[in-house]
C-alpha cells in the first residue's frame, strides 16, 4: 500500500481503514482543512496532534460526517471507509454505526447504565432483551466496565464517576459494533488513573477497532499510538511511526512543536 499524501510516511502494516485524499474544508470563508491526504490503517491507533486551532478536531468530525450539522461548512475531496466513499454510499446513520465517536467530556444520556449501552443497539433494531443482554455485558467487559457496574445496571449512568461515564460512553460506542472509533481528547477531563485506564482500553480496543484520537498530551500520544499525524494552521504537516516522529521528525515545524518551541 503506498503512504498517503506529501506528509505520510507511515508503513503498510495494516491495510487502510479510511483514506482521506485532497481535503479541504471550509467553515464559510475560513480555510480550516487544506489539502489533507492521510491513511489511516485499520487495528491502529493513529493519533492527531497540533496546537489549539490546526484542525485536527475538524479532520475527526469529517471521518463521521458530524460537520454536516456545521452551518456554512463546506467539505471537498474524498473520504473512504473501507474503499466507500463517507459522502456518497452510506447515509449517516448507517456511516455513525461503523464510525463511533467518544466526545472530550463523558456524556452519558440521562438514563441508566443499562439503557445507555443498549440504546445503539434498540435504535438498530434489536428487541430480544437475551440479546441485549449480550450485547450490553460483552460492551461493558470489553469497556473494562463490566466488573464495577455488574450489580448496579439500573442505577443513572450520571451516579458514575468521571473516568467510569468514559469508559460507559467507550461502551455505549462499541455496542453498535462500529468498525472505527473516533476519540476527541477522551482523557483531558480525567484524573490521572482514569487517564491510564482509557488508555490501556484503547490499546486493547485496538485488536478488534482502528482508533483515531486526538490528544494535546504528547506522552499520551508516545504511548498509545502506533503512527502520528502533526497539523498546523489546516495543513497535515507530518503523519510518522510514533518513535520515528518523537525521535526523528522530518519536518523542522514537527520538530519545534514537539520541543516546544511553539503551540
Ligand atoms: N463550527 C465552527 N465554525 C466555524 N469555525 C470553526 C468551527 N469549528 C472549528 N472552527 C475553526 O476551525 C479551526 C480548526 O478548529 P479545530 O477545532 O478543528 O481545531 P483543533 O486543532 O481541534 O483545536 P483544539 O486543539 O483547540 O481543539 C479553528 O480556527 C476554529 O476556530
Amino acid at each position: 500500500m503506498v503512504p498517503a499524501g506529501a506528509g505520510s510516511e507511515v508503513a503498510p502494516v495494516h491495510k487502510t481503514r479510511i483514506s482521506v485524499e485532497n481535503v479541504n474544508l471550509y467553515y464559510g470563508d475560513h480555510h480550516a482543512l487544506k489539502d489533507v491526504s492521510i491513511d489511516i490503517p485499520e487495528r491502529e491507533i493513529t493519533s492527531f496532534i497540533g496546537p489549539s486551532g490546526c484542525g485536527k478536531s475538524t479532520l475527526l468530525r469529517c471521518l463521521n460526517r458530524m460537520n454536516d450539522y456545521v452551518k456554512d461548512c463546506r467539505v471537498e475531496g474524498s473520504i473512504k471507509l473501507d474503499g466507500r466513499d463517507i459522502y456518497a454510499d452510506y447515509n449517516t446513520t448507517l456511516l455513525r454505526q461503523r464510525v463511533g465517536m467518544v466526545f472530550q467530556h463523558p456524556n452519558p444520556f440521562p438514563m441508566s447504565i443499562y439503557d445507555n449501552v443498549a440504546y445503539g443497539p434498540r435504535g438498530a433494531g434489536v428487541k430480544s432483551r437475551s440479546e441485549l443482554d449480550a450485547l450490553v455485558e460483552d460492551s461493558l467487559r470489553r469497556a473494562a466496565l463490566w466488573d464495577e457496574v455488574k450489580d448496579k445496571l439500573k442505577e443513572s449512568g450520571l451516579s458514575l464517576s468521571g473516568g467510569q461515564q468514559q469508559r460507559l460512553c467507550i461502551a455505549r460506542a462499541i455496542a453498535v459494533q462500529p468498525e472505527v472509533l473516533l476519540m476527541d481528547e477522551p482523557t483531558s477531563a480525567l484524573d490521572p488513573i482514569s487517564t491510564v485506564q482509557v488508555e490501556q482500553l484503547a490499546m486493547e480496543l485496538k485488536r478488534d477497532y482502528t482508533l483515531v484520537v486526538v490528544t494535546h498530551n504528547m506522552q499520551q500520544a508516545s504511548r498509545i499510538s502506533d503512527s502520528v499525524a502533526f497539523f498546523l494552521l489546516g495543513e497535515l504537516v507530518e503523519h510518522a511511526p510514533t518513535t520515528q516522529m518523537f525521535k526523528a521528525p522530518r519536518d523542522q515545524r514537527t520538530a519545534d512543536y514537539l520541543t516546544g518551541r511553539f503551540g
